[in-house]
């Protein structure tokens, strides 16, 4: 079996911008690598500004966009092997959980329409009683119960609790990776802490990874193992999360970690874009340093190599902050 349970390899993926006629390119993510164990489940956070390829990222790890570049193994199998690795079991490996529960669900079929469907059509329960144990089980572990959600609209649920039911879905395949973008954004500030902290329960509970992707980084802070850092569609800073929240090495993501907010608030509105943006995703010496504090000539005239600390992380950076590389 492999040790690790997610291999990202040098992965990129570009779009086209500007129209037909247009041959501008935009890399929304550029040649990233991120490995996660497979010693004991985790929650990798993965964070950076509007734009810098989070979901990108994601939508290529739940085989939703192809990869333009590298390759992602999932407990040592390869997305390329269509054939050995096929959708069927890609589900049953791999689930997300979206921004906004209420588009997860037809406002016309009842929620525990699409449990038993998940149970049934994907062969975990035998027959319809034995999906009703185990959906009515995976729903009290996010503080549900059939009876409870039984019948019911989505529009009958407040965006907190129909957030839970999509939790429980994703579970009830006993997934190894879940991918939650954004899962919070748009649940109730006094929620959010709620369907956090259910993802530090469930993780042990059900010895599932979670991804997730937030741009609210006093979450990120609370809830992660490790934490990844985008930039324009690079990543900068991989690593333990509390060495890098506390002891940030890339000056990117010291200037997130000076402006982490209050819980719930989005980090992002303290932060000032410049209008540079596209002309950033272009650049072919470090992308940071049109905004660093601490550029020299040669971060403007070269790309970084990864460097790799003692304490596991890397950073993407000449000059990295806490120079233990
Ligand atoms: N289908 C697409 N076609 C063209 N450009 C795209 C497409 N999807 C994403 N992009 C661009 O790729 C870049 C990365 O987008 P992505 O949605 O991955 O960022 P993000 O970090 O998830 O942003 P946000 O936090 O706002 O969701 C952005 O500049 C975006 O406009």
């Amino acid at each position: 079996m492999s040790e690790k349970l997610l291999e990202i390899k040098n992965v990129s993926k570009s779009f086209h911008i500007g129209g037909m006629l247009s041959k501008k390119k935009l890399v929304a993510v550029d040649d990233v690598n991120i490995d996660i164990d497979d010693v004991r489940p985790v929650i990798l956070s993965i964070v950076g500004e509007s734009g810098c390829g989070k979901s990108t990222l994601c939508k290529m790890i739940l085989r939703l966009h192809d990869l333009d570049q590298g390759d992602i193994l999932l407990s040592g199998r390869s997305y390329k092997d269509r054939k050995g690795y096929d959708a069927f079991q890609f589900r049953l490996d791999v689930q997300p959980i979206f921004q906004n529960p209420y588009e997860s669900f037809s406002m016309r079929k009842t929620v525990d329409t699409y449990l038993f469907n998940t149970a049934l059509r994907l062969k975990i329960a035998k027959n319809y009683k034995e999906a009703g144990e185990l959906i009515d089980d995976t729903l009290k572990s996010v503080g549900l119960s059939l009876e409870v959600v039984k019948g019911k609209y989505p529009t009958q649920f407040s965006g907190g609790e129909l957030q839970r039911v999509s939790i429980a879905r994703a579970l009830i395949t006993r997934p190894k990776l879940i991918i939650a973008d954004e899962p919070v954004a748009a649940i109730d500030a006094s929620m959010k802490m709620n369907i956090v902290n259910l993802f530090k329960e469930l993780k042990d509970k059900y010895k599932v990874s979670f991804i997730y992707v937030t741009h609210d980084l006093s979450t990120a802070y609370y809830v992660s193992d490790y934490i990844a850092t985008l930039y324009r569609g690079c990543l900068i800073e991989y690593g333990p999360a509390k060495e890098i929240m506390d002891n940030p090495a890339h000056p990117y993501t010291e200037l997130l970690m000076n402006a982490i907010p209050r819980v719930g608030e989005k980090w992002d509105q303290e932060l000032v874009m410049p209008d540079t943006e596209d002309k950033e995703y272009a650049i072919t010496y470090c992308k940071f340093a049109p905004r660093c504090p601490y550029a020299t000539e040669e971060c403007r005239k070269s790309k970084p190599d990864m460097k790799t600390f003692d304490d596991g992380r890397k950073v993407l950076c000449f000059y990295p902050l806490n120079s233990k590389a």
